[in-house]
């Protein structure tokens, strides 16, 4: 089996507000092989977001180690990139130039461009608007562009530099429905593509199983992990394979859990007299 590429070990998180300390995360352990595509799912407040920043080095852990191919995650790196469900692009910037705004800001800061460098740099960029279906809006402004679209170009901009890990939360939950079904089949083939590991944080149960080969379920107070599930499916996967009765039952078992785990339950009486009432 290979190496890991991230190892979490007894990660704790906790956070002080006025008047009481948070616990996000309580000695979470995983490993994440690299070229793995990761899902986590589980109730509101279970400490996905905060982990997954955490890998991104944009949050401090309290506790436990993190380490990415060996080392100490201690801050941000081009190693990894993130994606966030707004697309966070640059108005005022077409989709060309915001696929190529990192690389031009490493330029700036190394203070160092070779003609060859600007002609990879070209190259990569062609090719990742080529893969994401953007080649014919390159000169658009993302005000002209669709949702979908937008977060296509925020995709194309997060793997310019080739980051060996590609951190997403929740990218696609302001899409509709139709759209998501287009990216899921796109962030599929880009991930057998590049060969980049993703770690994808949602609330859809679907998004996790149909994406993920891993579904980590964490639940909250405090934030941990539950259960992980391997998804029995093949890595060619098709939207007709959401309705075997293989995914339908992973689905109906990780909706229990996560409604064990979330200690919210729908009081049904309750809502049939708030019902009737009504109806007077
Ligand atoms: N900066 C912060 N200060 C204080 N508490 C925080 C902070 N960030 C997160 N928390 C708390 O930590 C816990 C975990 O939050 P987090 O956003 O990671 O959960 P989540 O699983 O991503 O939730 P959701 O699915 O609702 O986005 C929550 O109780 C949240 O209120």
């Amino acid at each position: 089996m290979d190496k890991p590429c991230i190892s979490i070990h007894q990660v704790g998180k906790q956070f002080a507000t006025r008047s009481q300390t948070i616990e996000a995360l309580h000695n979470v352990d995983l490993d994440i092989r690299p070229n793995e595509f990761v899902t986590f799912v589980g109730a509101s407040g279970c400490g996905k977001s905060t982990l997954l920043r955490i890998l991104a080095g944009l949050e401090t852990h309290s506790s436990g180690e993190l380490l990415l191919h060996d080392q100490p995650i201690d801050g941000p790196g081009v190693d990894r990139a993130m994606v966030f469900q707004h697309y966070s692009l640059y108005p005022w910037l077409t989709v060309m130039q915001n696929i190529k705004f990192c690389r031009q800001l490493k330029v700036i800061s190394d203070g160092v461009h070779s003609q060859a460098d600007v002609e990879t740099a070209s190259g990569r960029a062609d090719a990742l608007l080529n893969l994401m279906g953007l080649a014919p809006f390159a000169d658009a402004y993302p005000s002209q562009l669709s949702g979908g679209m937008q977060q296509r170009v925020a995709i194309a901009r997060a793997l310019m530099p080739r980051p060996d890990i590609l951190l997403m939360d929740e990218p696609f939950g302001a899409l509709d429905a139709q759209t998501r079904e287009v990216m899921h089949d796109l962030i599929r083939h880009v991930h057998r593509l590049e060969k980049t590991t993703i770690v994808f944080v949602t609330h859809d149960v679907e998004e996790a199983i149909y994406l993920g080969s891993r579904i980590v379920l964490m639940a909250p107070r405090p934030g941990r992990i539950d259960t992980l599930y391997n998804v029995p499916l093949p890595e060619a996967r098709h939207q007709d394979m959401k309705l075997e009765s293989a995914f339908i039952e992973l689905k109906r078992q990780i909706l229990a859990r996560i409604r064990e785990t979330s200690g919210v339950q729908t009081d049904l009486d309750q809502l049939a007299k708030l019902t009737q009432g009504a109806s007077v």
